[in-house]
């Protein structure tokens, strides 16, 4: 569970206090996957980060009781002068797993060929995406943070086989999934919030938040 209790988050541009969260309370439980519908720009990078504990909350606690992911595409613990086999190694021993079982599963997955031995530096935004979504698929969490779908990959092949990973993750683990747009939750999503002035309006049903999120937003 991820538990957010009056929860407020802001930053001074110079000239105006940009608020992302204004004394927000919620909940994300184990079993149920939660999409957050915001526009762009107004905090979903920030309150999955929050959710990792990568970001520290201006006020109030935030409480985590299951193994919770990094984000993502968050590529913080990957060295850039390292080479995939070397940097999916080393997380594989800091998360107490097989290194070679996440080494071959990362390698499989990423379909980036003799890149794999070669400095994560030296890669395309696309391979670097394929790599930092296989290790979060290797590694085991109850719950899953996505920032934005999945990679801004071409690939099919990645997309399909990464895809069906997922959704056989996703009968046990849980996701939460921001977005600017509804089609990227349906995939993953009963539950959904929409993130307005500062507080996320949760609803049981991603056809109930899309209703607030198009008024707002187109109407
Ligand atoms: N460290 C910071 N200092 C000042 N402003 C920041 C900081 N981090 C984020 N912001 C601002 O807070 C707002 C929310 O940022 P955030 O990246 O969370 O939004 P987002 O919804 O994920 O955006 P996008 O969809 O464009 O990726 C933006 O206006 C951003 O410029």
């Amino acid at each position: 569970m991820i538990e957010f209790e009056n929860v407020s988050k802001s930053f001074w541009t110079g000239k105006t206090r940009k608020v992302i969260l204004d004394q927000a309370t919620f909940r994300v439980e184990v079993g149920n996957s939660l999409g957050i519908l915001a526009p762009n720009g107004t905090g979903k990078t920030t309150i999955i980060n929050m959710m990792a504990g990568l970001e520290q909350p201006d006020e109030g606690s935030i409480k985590r009781t299951s193994r919770i992911s990094f984000p993502l595409g968050f590529m913080g613990g990957v060295v850039n002068r390292h080479s995939a086999t070397e940097n999916s190694r080393y997380i594989a021993r800091l998360y107490g797993l097989d290194p070679d079982y996440v080494e071959s599963f990362c390698r499989w997955l990423c379909g980036i060929g003799e890149y794999f031995d070669m400095p994560v530096g030296t890669y395309s935004s696309g391979m670097r995406g394929r790599f930092s979504f296989a290790l979060l698929l290797a590694l085991e969490f109850d719950i899953y943070l996505i920032d934005e779908g999945m990679p801004g990959t071409t690939d099919a092949e990645f997309n399909r086989k990464a895809g069906t990973i997922l959704r056989q993750r996703l009968r046990d683990a849980t996701v939460v999934v921001v977005s600017h747009q509804a089609s990227t939750l349906e995939k993953f999503c009963r539950s959904a919030a929409v993130l307005k002035n500062g507080r996320l309006h949760m609803f049981d049903t991603l056809e109930e938040a899309k209703r607030l999120y198009n008024y707002e937003t187109q109407g």
